[in-house]
């Protein structure tokens, strides 16, 4: 395995006596520094990867994969990861009921359905990287919309007319001011969340338990889901 960080952090693991190894699952991009940050708070012996194309770095007892977002669920449900962070979005498009213990509360934003200001006329068409939450948006509010995937810049779709609405990520609201959109209902509140296997849960307890204690400690997180 690839080892490219040498250094170990300076906070000692959680059960120093005997730390049994543990992987766990991060998505590049906006949560990854926050999240080892916030896992090496909580005393886990991690540093922060240096740039490098390694995909896996070993930490004392720990093992980070550094992953898509869509793909942590994937991996935590099917016990590569032992647990992971994601976001709320993403775990809720994964439709996969993986055991969420914690809300760490960065990475705060909310899924809305938008328009371009002004626009009328009947939902044909909504574009989103969240087909599954769109559908089921849609359904419930008894639209018959086509749903249609995209990979990024979704609000594109709307100025161009790919599609009559999208349904996207607003934290700020400035990339909604920049085109001329507005938000027209809120789908779904997100933030990061943790993550954990449920085998993993009972054979590794001794470092997870502690772990999951010392999150909600740090971040004042509530438990989301019954443990
Ligand atoms: N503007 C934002 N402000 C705060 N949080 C955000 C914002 N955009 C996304 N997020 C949250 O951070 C998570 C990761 O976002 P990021 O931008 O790193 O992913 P991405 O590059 O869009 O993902 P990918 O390309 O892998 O689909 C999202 O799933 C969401 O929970
Ligand atoms: O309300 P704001 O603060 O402007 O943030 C919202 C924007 O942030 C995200 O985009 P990101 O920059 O991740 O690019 P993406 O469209 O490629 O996902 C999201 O998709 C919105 O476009």
């Amino acid at each position: 395995m690839t080892d490219p960080v040498t250094s170990v952090g300076a906070q000692a693991a959680l059960n120093p006596a005997s730390p049994t190894p543990i992987t766990l699952a991060l998505p590049k991009g906006r949560i990854f520094e926050e999240g080892v940050a916030l896992l090496a708070r909580a005393g886990l012996p991690l540093a922060l990867p240096e740039k490098s194309r390694a995909l896996q770095w070993r930490m004392g007892h720990v093992t980070l994969l550094e992953l898509r977002n869509q793909d942590v669920p994937v991996y935590v449900d099917l016990g590569i990861a032992d647990a992971g962070i994601v976001g709320k979005d993403v775990l809720a498009e994964s439709g996969r009921a993986i055991y969420e213990p914690l809300d760490l509360g960065f990475s705060r934003c909310r899924l809305s359905l938008i328009r371009e200001i002004g626009a009328s006329g009947p939902l044909l068409r909504v574009a989103s990287k969240y087909p599954r939450l769109t559908a089921e948006y849609l359904q419930n509010r008894g639209l018959s919309a086509e749903v249609l995937k995209l990979s990024g810049n979704i609000e594109l779709a709307c100025l161009t007319g790919l599609a009559d609405a999208v349904v996207d990520l607003v934290q700020t609201g400035s990339t909604l001011k920049a085109n001329n959109l507005e938000e027209l209902e809120i789908i779904l509140q997100s933030s990061a969340r943790l993550v954990v296997n449920r085998t993993s849960l009972k054979l590794k307890r001794g470092e997870l338990r502690p772990l999951i204690g010392r999150l909600r400690e740090l971040t004042g997180g509530q438990a989301t889901t019954p443990g």
